[in-house]
């Protein structure tokens, strides 16, 4: 498991030639077909789609602001939509008619009111025998500002532990995008993991269980040991641990303007080297690069600071894109560690 320190280094010349991507209205990418028993529609790719391809930028359909949200939130928006798009919400994907026995039967007496409402409603919905406004804007939902948006593309894409692509709210051209995390082949399916993939096997299933299947992917199978499902379980578990050590670093740095250097080096490049074996060029990825540039920073080693800072420009860029408000952090981060490095010179 241990790191290549070198590799981090070929970013430094990397950043020269990362390509302007095509971000302003990508061409169909994708074709929406049955992706399995029990899976409804999945968004499969019609032709190789490369490694930070932008595969789709959408508007939402219906949105709301809030993240704690009643049924009539969502009437209140849904009421605001021509007919065609109201006609448009009713055929999107609902996962309603699951059984009642998966779920609790009694809310904690002390909970109020309108939390109780709001898990009385969503229950319902789930164990509905039709598809109601709820149902569908459960199952189709994504993160959006500070609250959540449904949209007619982008929620038809299928969940995978081990996803090839990365969804996120862009601010700057206020749509939703989709990238491709790893090279995708003709005819694959393009998954998004909805879960956060740094929580281990069991977490996930509970979190997936709220969208009523149950994942089958190569991280979610049987757990025998030597399996990649038992080595990912591991690997996520001790993700999961270097998460809180990497949270407790940055805190001792805001706080005191000091941290254990060597520790926090160690846990960011162990980080970096677990999600990669995993196959997570996720925003943990380019949050971890961004651990170390920032502590190599503070211990004055600009090279490998400036390196780590490129790796994690070039994440950022590769599954949100160049227009994504994170990535402008990110350059500023590069020029700043580079200037401090041409000072060394
Ligand atoms: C956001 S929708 C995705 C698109 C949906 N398949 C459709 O037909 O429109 C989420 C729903 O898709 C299904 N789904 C997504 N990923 C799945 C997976 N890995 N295995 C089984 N069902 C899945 C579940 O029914 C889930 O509630």
């Amino acid at each position: 498991m241990t790191p290549n320190i070198s590799e981090l280094h070929t970013a430094t010349v990397r950043l020269s030639q990362l390509k302007l991507k095509q971000e302003g209205n990508p061409q169909k990418l994708y074709e929406m077909k049955p992706a399995g028993p029990g899976k409804g529609l999945g968004a499969f790719a019609i032709q190789p789609i490369k490694r930070g391809t932008r595969i789709l930028a959408e508007a939402p359909l219906l949105s709301i602001e809030q993240s704690e949200y009643l049924e009539a939130d969502i009437q209140r928006s849904f009421d605001k939509l021509s007919s065609e798009d109201k006609a448009k919400y009713f055929t999107l994907h609902s996962n309603h008619g699951q059984d009642p026995k998966n779920w609790p039967s009694t809310i904690h007496p002390r909970t109020h009111e309108a939390e109780r409402q709001r898990i009385e409603e969503q229950h319902n919905s789930r164990v509905s025998n039709k598809a109601t406004l709820l149902s569908i804007f459960q199952t189709n939902c994504m993160e959006h500002k500070n609250g959540a948006a449904v949209f007619m593309d982008a929620s038809r894409f299928n969940h995978s532990c081990i996803s090839n692509a990365f969804f996120s709210w862009n601010g700057n051209i206020s749509k939703e995008t989709i990238h491709a995390m790893v090279d995708i082949s003709a005819g694959e399916e393009i998954t998004l993991c909805y879960c956060d993939a740094l929580w281990d096997t069991h977490m996930r299933n509970w979190a997936l269980k709220h969208y009523g299947f149950r994942c089958t992917c190569l991280a979610c199978g049987e757990m025998v040991p030597g399996s990649f499902a038992a080595q990912s379980h591991s690997r996520r578990y001790r993700m999961r641990e270097l998460q809180e050590r990497l949270d407790g670093h940055r805190k001792s740095l805001r706080k005191f303007g000091k941290v254990d250097t060597a520790a926090a080096v160690s846990d960011a490049v162990e980080m970096c080297a677990l999600l990669v074996e995993e196959g997570l060029f996720t925003a943990e990825l380019g949050k971890a690069y961004d651990d170390l540039a920032v502590v190599c920073e503070q211990a004055d080693d600009f090279r490998f600071g400036y390196a780590a800072a490129c790796k994690e420009l070039e994440v950022y860029e590769t599954i949100l894109g160049s227009d994504h408000p994170e990535v402008e952090g990110a350059r500023a981060l590069v020029r700043r560690l580079k200037k401090k490095l041409d000072g060394e010179r």
